[in-house]
C-alpha cells in the first residue's frame, strides 16, 4: 500500500505552551490535526475556568492563518479546585476533562495534588456530570524506582479512585507499560488510555546507551523493549479504548541539553509520518484510523472529523527539520532513527 486516506486525525493529549513557543509550535500540529486536548500545565497553571477561557483566546489566536484548529481545554485539578467552577466550565462546553498531575510527578506539577483525598470532592462532582478525568499515572514516592512509578501508581492510586467511583471516566495518559495496557484491557467501564508517538518507538536503551540522550527523555520515562511492544500491540489492535494522545512537549534546547534537563519530547511535525511506519510494520495501517482519528473521539463523546488526510508512501525519505526555531529559542524535533518515507499529503 502507497497511500491511505483516513479521517483527519486529533491528538487527545497536546502541551501547546504559551506566548512566543506557542506561536512558533502551534502551525505543527494543526497542519495536521483538527483538534487536541489542550494540557494545562503552564506557569501558572490553568486552575480556573476564567484561566481556560483566557488561555482558549490565546490559543485561537496563534493559529496560522489559513489553518483550522479546535483547542480542547482542561483545568489543572488542585486540592482547592471548587466543584462549581469545574462544573459551570464543563456545561459550558469550555472543558472537556480535568487533569491529575500528582505534585512532583512531572515537568511544572508543583502545584499538583499532594493528597487524592482533599481532591474527592471535585472527583465526586465530575463521576456526577459525566466529566473526564485525565491522570498522570506515576507515583512520586522518593523509594519508588523511576521506572516502576506507573505500575505502583496504578495499584495504589488508580485502582483506589476507580473503586471509590466507578462511574468516574478516566483517561490514564501517555501509558508507558505493559502493566498499563493490561490494566485498562482488564477494566469492564470507564477506562481508556492515551498512547505517545515516542512510547511506540523507543524504550530505556535509546535515552542511555552510547551516551545519554536528552532528547529521549520524557516522563513517564521509556521503559524496556518488551514494554514498547505491549504498548504497540494496543496501538494497532483497534480496541477502542486506545488512542494518540503525542504528548508533544516542547522545551527549548538549553532546558534539555544541560546538568538538570527538562521531561518532554517535540513529536509534533513528524507523528503521523512516525505512526504510518510503526503501523505499517505490524502490517496494521488498515487500524491506524482507529487509533488516530476514531477511538478519540468515541471516547470523548465526539463525532470524528469530516475531513480527510491522506498518506503518501514516498522513493526517498521525507526530510523534517531537525529543530523548530521559536520565539522562545530552538526545539528539537523527535528523531525516530529510522528514514520516514510516510508523508501527509497537503492539499
Ligand atoms: N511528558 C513530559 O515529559 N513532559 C510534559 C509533562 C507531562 O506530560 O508529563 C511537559 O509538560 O513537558
Ligand atoms: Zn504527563
Ligand atoms: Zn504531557
Amino acid at each position: 500500500m502507497n497511500s491511505l486516506t483516513i479521517r483527519r486525525p486529533d491528538d487527545w493529549h497536546l502541551h501547546l505552551r504559551d506566548g512566543a513557543m506557542m506561536e512558533g509550535v502551534i502551525g505543527d500540529s494543526a497542519r495536521h490535526f483538527a483538534r487536541a486536548i489542550i494540557m494545562p500545565n503552564l506557569v501558572p497553571p490553568v486552575v480556573t475556568a476564567l484561566d481556560a477561557e483566557a488561555y482558549r483566546n490565546r490559543i485561537r489566536e496563534a493559529v496560522p492563518a489559513g489553518m483550522s484548529f479546535t483547542p480542547l481545554m482542561t483545568l489543572y485539578l488542585t486540592e482547592t479546585t471548587e466543584p462549581a467552577d469545574v462544573a459551570s466550565a464543563f456545561s459550558e462546553g469550555l472543558i472537556k476533562a480535568v487533569k491529575l498531575y500528582p505534585a512532583g510527578a512531572t515537568t511544572n506539577s508543583a502545584s499538583g495534588v499532594r493528597n487524592i483525598d482533599n481532591a474527592m470532592p471535585v472527583l465526586e462532582k465530575m463521576a456526577e456530570i459525566g466529566l473526564n478525568l485525565c491522570v498522570h499515572g506515576e507515583v512520586t514516592d522518593k523509594d519508588v524506582d523511576i521506572f516502576d512509578r506507573e505500575a505502583v501508581f496504578i495499584e495504589t492510586v488508580l485502582d483506589k479512585i476507580r473503586w471509590r467511583l466507578p462511574e468516574l471516566k478516566i483517561t490514564m495518559e501517555h501509558v508507558t507499560t505493559r502493566d498499563g495496557v493490561d490494566y485498562i484491557k482488564g477494566a469492564r467501564k470507564n477506562l481508556a488510555g492515551s498512547l505517545t508517538t515516542h512510547h511506540l518507538i523507543i524504550n530505556r536503551n535509546d535515552i542511555l546507551v552510547g551516551g545519554i540522550r536528552p532528547h529521549y527523555y520524557c516522563l513517564p520515562v521509556a521503559k524496556r523493549e518488551e514494554h514498547r511492544k505491549a504498548l504497540v500491540a494496543a496501538a494497532t489492535s483497534g480496541d477502542k479504548r486506545f488512542f494518540l494522545g503525542t504528548d508533544s512537549a516542547p522545551h527549548v534546547d538549553p532546558a534539555k541539553e544541560c546538568g538538570c534537563g527538562c521531561a518532554g519530547i517535540y513529536t509534533a511535525p513528524n507523528t503521523m509520518s512516525c505512526l504510518a511506519h510503526v503501523f505499517e510494520n505490524e502490517d496494521a495501517l488498515d487500524k491506524l484510523e482507529a487509533f488516530a482519528s476514531l477511538n478519540g473521539p468515541a471516547w470523548y463523546g465526539l463525532k470524528p472529523n469530516e475531513e480527510t488526510i491522506t498518506l503518501v508512501k514516498r522513493d526517498e525519505p521525507v526530510e523534517y527539520p531537525e529543530k523548530r526555531e521559536t520565539g522562545a529559542g530552538p526545539v528539537t524535533v523527535f528523531d525516530p532513527k529510522f528514514p520516514l518515507y510516510w508523508d501527509v499529503e497537503t492539499a
